[in-house]
């Protein structure tokens, strides 16, 4: 069984989940660690007592602890994009570029502890200066989701370390391995004990014992809006500071002037690639008129050339869904989206390949209605519609018709019509004659609506959550 890590120490707990491959469920990758709420207060009061020394350790043993880890990551790219490739699903490109991306994060914000700084600022009383510092929040609550298991773990653990805060991780049930190699990575990168700690078990026990501790000053969660409202509220009653990444329904705008390579490049990798279970996944696909018979024939065409299968084979371009809720949750709106009264032209069924995993055809829908639930509610599955536009305003009015406003894309040979959609577009990104899924790792990440809550994720504005500040008044 794989431990937690606790304290610096490998901790056993009495219980444990197994990690089944969704490519083949007869795979069982390993078994790991199940914990309790004590486990949890353990790792909360190792956190609080490692803290004063760490948020105030040089910035240069933070530089290179960080820059160490990210090394690691790096080297050993291709054996942990194996693992993550079998525990999640995610074919063995997409995985070996998270796994890099993991690697690239942790070296950026090595870069970024060195380069944390303040404001001096005149004051208007006389003889009187001001500075604004930064000072690291404490212990942090992480709670990162299956669907990047190690990406995201990355994005939230190296900004914490990086400016001085103490961590507490719980991964998602569904994808513990890559928390735990990623553990073990951290565990010998010089950090003193306490400073990051590993807990592995059920959201609704060791995720909710983190929330409702009064020892963690933020929380930074990733997944699905239910289980983040559950969080907000839970934060609320403590004034805990909170971050929360969750949904999306993007919408990815075809024109008629759209280049139509492009365009259907953009839909397939934006909507199916990962098996669709990205929170930037292009589930609306909103086309215009004169191009709407051409895109859908070309997108059909490129969605029979692609492979699905075991997500470890050379050869598959979309692995199987994450397990068998999602696969039923796929299944269940894919019927829903033919009662509702859209069109499903392609897939949409489950597949027989030679091992028995979770694999399903990408559903592509056509003629839907923005008011369809298809159209509205995050399925997170290798499931689109098509959407038809009189024109660009049309186009843009549907889009930003949605509860989530993560990320909007548009494919479009006119400038200013792409400048006025870069504008205009109810989103926190937005993509033009790019897939709306896929970002860089050095930039801010987070949307608007029900997509996002609290300070930005990624980039250097990660400091404005991970850090407060403190404004000093000094007189001559
Ligand atoms: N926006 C995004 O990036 C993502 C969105 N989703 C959406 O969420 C749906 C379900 O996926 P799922 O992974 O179950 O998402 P959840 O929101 O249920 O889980 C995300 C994380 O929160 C944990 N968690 C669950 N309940 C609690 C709780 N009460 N207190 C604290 N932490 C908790 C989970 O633990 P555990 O895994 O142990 O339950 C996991 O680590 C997907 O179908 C998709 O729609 C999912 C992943 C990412
Ligand atoms: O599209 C990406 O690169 C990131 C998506 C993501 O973070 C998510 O699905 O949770």
């Amino acid at each position: 069984m794989k431990p937690h890590y606790i304290n610096h120490q490998w901790v056993e707990s009495a219980a444990s989940c197994p990690n089944i491959n969704p490519s083949d469920i007869n795979d069982r990758i390993d078994d790991y660690g199940w914990a309790n709420r004590d486990a949890v207060d353990q790792a909360v009061a190792a956190a609080n007592n490692a803290f004063p020394a760490w948020g105030k350790v040089s910035i240069q043993t933070r530089a290179d602890a960080l820059d160490q880890i990210g090394s690691e990551l790096i080297q050993r790219r291709a054996e942990l994009a194996d693992l993550l490739a079998r525990e999640e699903g995610k074919v063995l490109a997409e995985a070996s570029a998270e796994v890099l991306r993991a690697g690239q994060i942790f070296k950026f914000f090595a870069g970024e502890a060195l380069r944390m700084g303040g404001q001096l600022i005149a004051s208007v009383r006389p003889g009187c200066e001001v500075e604004v510092l930064r000072e690291p929040m404490g212990v942090i609550g992480l709670i990162s989701p299956w669907n990047f298991p190690i990406a995201i773990p990355a994005w939230k653990i190296a900004p914490a370390l990086a400016y001085g805060n103490c961590v507490v991780f719980k991964p998602s049930e569904l994808a513990p391995g890559c928390a735990w190699a990623l553990t073990e990575i951290i565990s010998r990168a010089g950090l003193p004990a306490g400073v990051f700690n590993l807990v592995m078990g059920a959201g609704a026990d060791v995720g909710q014992a983190l929330i409702e501790s009064d020892q963690i000053n933020a929380i930074s969660f990733t997944g699905s809006v239910a289980t983040g409202k559950r969080i907000a509220q839970a934060a609320m009653q403590r004034l805990t500071k909170v971050q929360l990444e969750m949904g999306g329904k993007n919408p990815l705008v075809v024109l008629d002037d759209a280049h139509l390579e492009t365009a259907v490049n953009c839909a397939v990798n934006g909507a199916y690639f990962s098996a669709g279970q990205r929170c930037t996944a292009s589930s609306r696909l909103i086309v215009t008129k004169n191009i709407y018979k051409a895109f859908v024939e070309a997108l059909i065409n490129r969605l029979r050339e692609l492979s699905i299968g075991d997500a470890r084979a050379s050869g598959s371009d979309i692995g199987p869904v994450v397990d068998q809720q999602q696969l039923d949750k796929d299944l269940r709106y894919i019927a829903l989206g033919q009662k509702e009264g859209a069109r499903l032209v392609f897939g949409g069924d489950r597949l027989k390949r030679e091992t028995d995993g979770y694999y399903l055809n990408p559903a592509l829908f056509i003629d839907a209605d923005n008011t369809m639930r298809i159209a509205r509610e995050e399925i997170f599955g290798p499931v689109a519609c098509i959407i038809p536009a009189d024109n660009y305003e049309h186009a843009l009015e549907i889009a930003n018709d949605s509860d989530f406003g993560l990320s909007a894309g548009i494919c479009t040979t006119t400038l200013k019509t792409a400048m006025h959609f870069k504008r205009n577009a109810q989103a926190g990104m937005v993509m033009v004659n790019l897939p709306t899924a896929g970002v860089d790792y050095h930039v801010p990440f987070g949307g608007t609506k029900a997509s996002s809550y609290g300070p930005r994720e990624q980039g250097a504005q990660a400091i404005e959550f991970f850090t407060r500040t403190k404004t000093a008044y000094t007189a001559d």
